[in-house]
């Protein structure tokens, strides 16, 4: 080992996208193969059995990278320290659940677990948010943590990335790494706007290369868009081994950096670009270095683009709205 180890937060460790991440992050692939890494899991008290199952099998991988686990069922405890905090766990909507109920609900566990982040949370601390409404749970958490710089509050897109690279290499009869600079923009939901329109594959425009305005506005943004419910459908849960890689890959690529032309897609405080009002949390292409990131600029957006945009945009800003008229924000 060369550094001291790393401590890794998670929360939800005990759900189903826990159990497909933390293996990983123990084996090396979230931070590289040279970085150790002490995992600290968060659950409500009656899952803490269960973590501590994990906890075991953990232990039983003897992976040479993990310098330790310890389970909490306390939010000042479990951040304590941390640099890369994961924050998974959420309030799943239930039946007769309105929108407002939903956002109210997870309020009351990303304020809690902001406020602990800006009491505990080591000076490097990133941050990423999973659990669903993901964007806007980041920006209930950030607000609560004032005197954390207020870019390190991401939301995960990156498996709306992935999925999209995924469809479009297959319209295309490619592979996934021949399709370079594809973009999320706005929210994890069904607004959110897989933009192909700056993507290039093997270096050629790929809406030029597809040349199917039908598939594009007709398949693929809403295949893209709803696959979330697409899964669940398909396997009467949501997704999780896929959801758990790309958090892998949204750390990974912010402390690692992104290649050498190429982009991905992550949701970050906005800083204005693109019309998108300053402060809420939506998806951008974004380069990173040196562990930090940056929205790549200059691109041109067309109307068909600007619609979509705008619309996913505005659902951010209707959530946001909510959560400030529960004094969430
Ligand atoms: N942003 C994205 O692309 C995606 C987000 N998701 C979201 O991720 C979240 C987790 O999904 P799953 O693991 O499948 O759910 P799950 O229900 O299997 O696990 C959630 C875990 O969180 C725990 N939890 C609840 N409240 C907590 C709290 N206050 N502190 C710590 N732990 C707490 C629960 O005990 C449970 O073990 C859901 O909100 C889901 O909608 C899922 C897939 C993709
Ligand atoms: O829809 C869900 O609950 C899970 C999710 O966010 C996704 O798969 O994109």
């Amino acid at each position: 080992m060369t550094q001291a180890p790393v401590n890794v937060t998670v929360t939800g460790a005990a759900g189903q996208i826990g159990y497909a991440l933390l293996f990983r992050i123990a084996s090396g692939q979230l931070l590289g193969q040279d970085t150790p890494v002490k995992l600290r899991l968060l659950e409500i008290p009656q899952a803490v059995k269960a973590a501590e199952g994990t906890a075991l099998e953990l232990q039983d991988c003897a992976f040479p990278l993990l310098a330790g686990v310890d389970i909490f069922d306390d939010a000042t405890k479990a951040f304590d320290g941390v640099n890369v905090a994961l924050l998974v766990g959420a309030r799943p909507r239930s039946k007769g659940m309105e929108r407002g109920d939903l956002l109210e609900a997870n309020g009351g566990i990303f304020k809690p677990q902001g406020e602990a982040i800006n009491a505990g949370a080591a000076d490097d601390v990133k941050v990423l948010v999973v659990g669903n409404p993901a964007n806007t749970n980041a920006l209930i958490a950030q607000s609560h943590a004032p005197d954390v710089p207020a870019e390190r509050f991401t939301a995960m897109t990156r498996l709306d990335h992935n999925r999209a690279i995924a469809q479009l290499a297959t319209k295309l009869g490619v592979t996934v790494a021949d399709v370079k600079k594809l973009t999320i923009w706005g929210n994890h939901s069904a607004t959110q706007y897989p933009d192909i329109f700056h993507a290039e594959v093997n270096g050629k425009n790929a809406a030029e290369a597809v040349n199917d305005q039908a598939w594009l506005a007709d398949e693929f943004i809403p295949r893209v868009a709803k696959r979330g419910a697409e899964i669940i459908e398909a396997r009467g849960a949501s997704s999780a081994a896929s959801a758990a890689n790309a958090a892998i890959d949204h750390v990974h690529d912010w402390v690692n950096g992104t290649p050498q032309g190429d982009w991905v897609s992550m949701g970050i405080p906005s800083d204005g670009s693109y019309g998108v009002p300053e402060g809420i949390i939506s998806s951008f292409p974004v380069t990173c270095s040196g562990g930090k990131y940056e929205i790549v600029q200059g691109l041109e957006i067309a109307d068909f683009s600007r619609e979509r945009i705008d619309a996913s945009v505005r659902e951010l800003t209707e959530e946001r709205d909510a959560v400030k008229q529960l004094g969430l924000v």
